[in-house]
């Protein structure tokens, strides 16, 4: 199987053929998307909320996210893995930086990592590129930031925007990731850059789109983002099972015979 690679997707923007990314955080799940075909997995620091439970990104550290995506590129044979750099892994200094995204590569079988922020962390994006590693920049509402921008809240400043997105091109980012932001900035964004743009809460225009996982298959029980479509409803069907087993057990239905190791 050919594996996707940042020449796939800049094709792909080149023909106008949509790019589609999901998150995953564990080996079954990641299985399942990459023998649907989904183009680019992105291991997400929102693993902080949706697998462990937390209110933000904020708490997340290098060791979980190398962990997470360890077992998400195992069962990738198609997929692109992109790892998504935690709070203070590239804040502290462009070294730090470089070391970080290369624990990505060297630790796990992902081809790129992804970093929140537009002109502002232009100096990581060069150093991390220069040392041949794929960066995804992320701007727009970029979680690392709930709390200087006061919550998770669209971003509307188009003149800074359109800046950022120029700034995380020219340092060598091969896609950048648009969040929470107007559709007609989006469209704007996507059409000035030549690398690929993906939107989540962005509009129809970006060059691909991602949502969490959990959001979109009904297994996220907390807050859902006004910009998520729920493809199918895996939480009831959990459910469903949890309740069976339950009432089962407590009626003495199983196990049942063929269950057991009588012969
Ligand atoms: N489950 C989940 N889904 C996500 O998409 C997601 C995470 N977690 N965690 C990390 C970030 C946080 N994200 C979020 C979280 C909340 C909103 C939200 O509530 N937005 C408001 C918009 C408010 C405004 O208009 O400014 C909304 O009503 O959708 C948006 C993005 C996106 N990411
Ligand atoms: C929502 C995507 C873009 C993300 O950064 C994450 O899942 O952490
Ligand atoms: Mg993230």
């Amino acid at each position: 199987m050919k594996k996707v690679t940042v020449t796939t997707l800049y094709n792909k923007k080149k023909e106008g053929e949509k790019i589609t990314a999901m998150t995953a955080y564990d080996f079954p799940f990641a299985t399942l998307m990459d023998e649907t075909g989904v183009d680019m997995i992105l291991v997400g620091d929102s693993l902080g909320m949706v697998i462990q439970g937390g209110n933000s990104t904020l708490h997340v550290t290098m060791d979980e996210m190398i962990y997470h995506t360890r077992i998400v590129a195992r069962a990738c044979k198609r997929t692109m893995v992109v790892g998504d750099m935690p709070f203070m892994a590239y804040q502290t200094s462009v070294e730090d930086a470089v070391r970080n995204a290369g624990r990505f590569l060297k630790e796990t079988d992902a081809s790129a990592v992804k970093l929140e922020g537009g002109a502002s962390v232009c100096d990581v994006i060069k150093a991390i590129s220069t040392a041949g590693i794929p960066v995804q920049a992320h701007i727009g509402l970029t979680p690392q930031s709930v709390h200087q921008m006061g919550g998770f809240k669209v971003q509307r400043d188009e003149d800074r925007l359109m800046a950022d997105a120029l700034a995380v091109q020219e340092a060598g980012a091969f896609s950048v990731v648009l969040e929470g932001i107007p559709n007609h900035i989006a469209k704007a964004i996507t059409e000035k850059l030549t690398i690929p743009t993906i939107g989540i809460g962005a509009g129809p225009d970006c060059d691909g789109q991602i949502l969490v996982m959990h959001d979109m298959l009904g297994i996220n029980s907390g807050h859902i983002p006004k910009f998520v479509k729920k493809y199918c409803n895996l939480g009831d069907e959990a459910r469903k099972g949890i309740q069976g087993f339950i009432d089962e057990v407590k009626g003495g239905d199983f196990p049942a015979p063929e269950h057991c190791y009588n012969k």
